[in-house]
């Protein structure tokens, strides 16, 4: 059982899932690199490139722990003073003397609270960048990144991860900082004052390492162990509640309950664990503070007796600093474990940033002015990762304004090829020309802003229907957005709509129908004007009418464009100037309507029936 919760989980009811979408585990160029961040020294040498950039900030924090750290030694040395000074002789300025203690208490307390606040704006700062770092960096990555992780599981890297660093930033720099001040200034004048009574104190010490380090060990890999179960379990959460559909409609409550409850339990244990393991420390370090404590009354009063130069002022002294001492002892262990723990968080933070972006295009490569729309594909072979050849040799040419679309079986390839138009990734051999020239040339949002998509199931931002649309062009004005709309048959249903314009959509469009949705992504389109448009056909049964809207709106959208459809209706598909047939990867028929009936091949088999699209 201990076991098993420190392994990364397993969904046993996902498995024959992942391995029909045939998806290898090694797909994708950033699986190999991601280790850079594997020790505590390099994670917290990346943390310190953040802190640096409050080196005034952070000098005077450490400028007030100095000061403090000066002022609570001063504190128990006062005391003792005080004792052999006006207690036992009786001397006069008591009162002075005692004010001049309520101002170091004071001043002590003040720069405390300076060092804190100060600490917390820099804490803050730091997490706010790292944050806006890791969330700029997710933008980046490529698509196949994505393909092989769990949203809730890098979110969880976004909030948990970095909250993480943000509370142990908070407190553990200044708690390590003026503990490790505080010892040395201790012992400093423990020596001064009885170098056999500092003897006593120190034998201790070996019994604190020893102790330490057998729980830290443990604790160490219980941390991150709990950070990834923890990631885990929100992965799952996002999953299975954006999944909630499927998951009620195929029945599988009871399943899901039952993956959670393992989740959950693993979390439960982890967790346990390590703050067990590490609630030891405390409790140590209390007995072996109250061990020196007797050790030092005892012997410090043998001492006293026996007429050495000990006094019972200097008993006090050592009494409170021996407590003082295993304090920033017992203070330092526990900041050790809230650091671990926050360097946990931070390598996972860094993890993600070592993950390579889309290969940089910025500077060498050009941008695209608005292009008239060839595309020529010549001998495109593509393989998913390490996997074998999803595409072979493609080869075709769309000319400006024609429509092209691609017809085949279920898995043939059709995705894959529009993925590659945008660059979501790139060929293992072969070249895609724009307007004649390698896309590659181009950076690629200067190349993806010369398309618009309208895909099966488009994707709707929570927000107004016109912030929807707008999402085609920024700039857009609210005229141009309701032109678009109009163009997309979108207007009249929007106006019906309670707050019209201004009504307000749920996350992906909760609230509007599918095909109401379409309407909107081609509005969306419209908007965007592109010279390429890409089309996947919504293979979703919707009604009479609003077909008959979305195709005229297509029509429309389309006219002037290259378009490339990923068809699934016999009607679309005979209107297009080219039809390419890919089977199994490869382009097997290629031609108009009128051509490819002549052949007898898939295609001519298509329309008189014989074989079906699969939707
Ligand atoms: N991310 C991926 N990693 C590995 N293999 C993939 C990935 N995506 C798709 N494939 C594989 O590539 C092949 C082509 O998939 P693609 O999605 O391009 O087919 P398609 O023709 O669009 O299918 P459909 O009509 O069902 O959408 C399939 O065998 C599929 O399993």
């Amino acid at each position: 059982m201990l076991e098993s919760w420190k392994e990364p989980f397993r969904y046993p009811r996902l498995e024959p899932l992942q391995g029909k979408a045939g998806i290898p585990p090694e797909a994708g160029s950033a699986s190999k690199k991601k280790t850079k961040a594997k020790d505590a020294k390099s994670t917290l040498k990346r943390l310190w490139s953040y802190l640096i950039f409050h080196k005034w900030k952070l000098s005077a924090v450490m400028a007030m722990i100095v000061l403090s750290t000066a002022l609570s030694l001063l504190g128990p040395y006062l005391a003792g003073t005080a004792i052999d000074h006006f207690i036992a002789t009786k001397s006069s300025g008591f009162i002075p003397f005692l004010i001049g203690m309520a101002v170091v208490y004071a001043l002590h307390a003040l720069t405390m609270w300076l060092q804190n606040i100060w600490m917390i704006g820099i804490a803050q700062d730091t997490v706010l960048r790292m944050r806006t770092d890791l969330f700029n960096h997710l933008h980046r990555l490529p698509i196949p990144f994505f393909m092989k992780r769990q949203h809730g599981e890098l979110m969880s890297r976004v909030t948990n991860d970095i909250e993480n660093v943000s509370s142990s930033l908070n407190s553990s720099f200044i708690q390590v900082c003026s503990s490790g001040l505080l010892l040395v200034g201790i012992v400093g004048v423990m020596l001064s004052l009885s170098p056999l009574l500092t003897l006593l104190t120190f034998m201790v010490i070996p019994l604190m390492m020893v102790g330490m380090k057998w729980i830290t060990s443990r604790t160490s890999r219980l941390f991150k162990v709990q950070q990834r179960n923890l990631g885990e379990l929100n992965g799952f959460v996002e999953e299975t509640l954006s999944g909630q559909r499927i998951v009620k409609a195929f029945s599988r409550e009871a399943a899901v309950i039952e993956t959670y409850r393992e989740l959950n339990t693993r979390i439960h244990l982890s967790g346990f664990w390590a703050q067990a393991i590490s609630g030891f420390i405390p409790k140590l370090m209390n007995g072996l503070n109250n061990l020196s404590f007797a050790l030092i009354a005892g012997v410090g009063a043998l001492l006293a007796m026996n007429g050495s130069s000990v006094t019972v002022g200097v008993i006090v002294i050592f009494a409170e600093f021996a407590r003082q001492f295993t304090r920033p002892l017992n203070d330092l262990a526990n900041q050790w474990n809230t650091l671990l723990s926050a360097i946990a968080g931070a390598e996972r933070v860094f993890q993600i940033l070592d993950e390579e972006v889309e290969a940089s295009d910025e500077g060498r490569a050009g941008e695209l002015e608005r292009v008239e729309g060839r595309i020529d594909f010549e001998e495109v072979s593509f393989a998913y990762g390490e996997g074998p050849l999803t595409l072979r040799g493609i080869r075709f040419t769309a000319n400006p304004g024609e429509t092209i679309a691609f017809v085949g079986p279920t898995g043939a390839g059709k995705t894959t090829i529009i993925g590659l138009l945008c660059r979501f990734y790139e060929p293992k051999s072969g070249v895609i020309k724009i307007d004649g020239e390698d896309i590659r040339k181009y950076r690629r949002d200067s190349l993806r802003s010369q398309m618009a998509f309208v895909l099966q199931d488009p994707f709707l931002f929570e927000g107004t229907i016109r912030e929807n649309i707008r999402y085609g062009r920024l700039e857009a004005t609210d005229q141009e957005v309701e032109e678009a709309a109009k163009l997309a048959n979108a207007h009249s249903f929007i106006t019906r709509m309670r707050g019209g314009y201004e009504a307000r959509l749920k996350l992906d469009g909760g609230g509007i129908s599918q095909g109401q949705k379409q309407l909107i992504a081609i509005a969306r389109a419209i908007l965007a004007d592109p010279s390429i448009l890409v089309l996947d056909e919504a293979t979703s049964s919707i009604d009479t009418v609003t077909e008959i809207k979305i195709q005229e709106a297509l029509q429309r959208l389309m006219k002037g464009r290259t378009s490339f459809v990923i068809a699934h209706r016999l009607n679309t598909i005979q209107q297009a100037d080219q039809i390419v047939v890919l089977q199994d990867g490869e382009v097997s028929e290629l031609g108009s309507h009128a051509q490819l009936v002549q052949q007898d091949g898939f295609y001519s088999k298509l329309v008189k029936g014989q074989i079906e699209l699969q939707p």
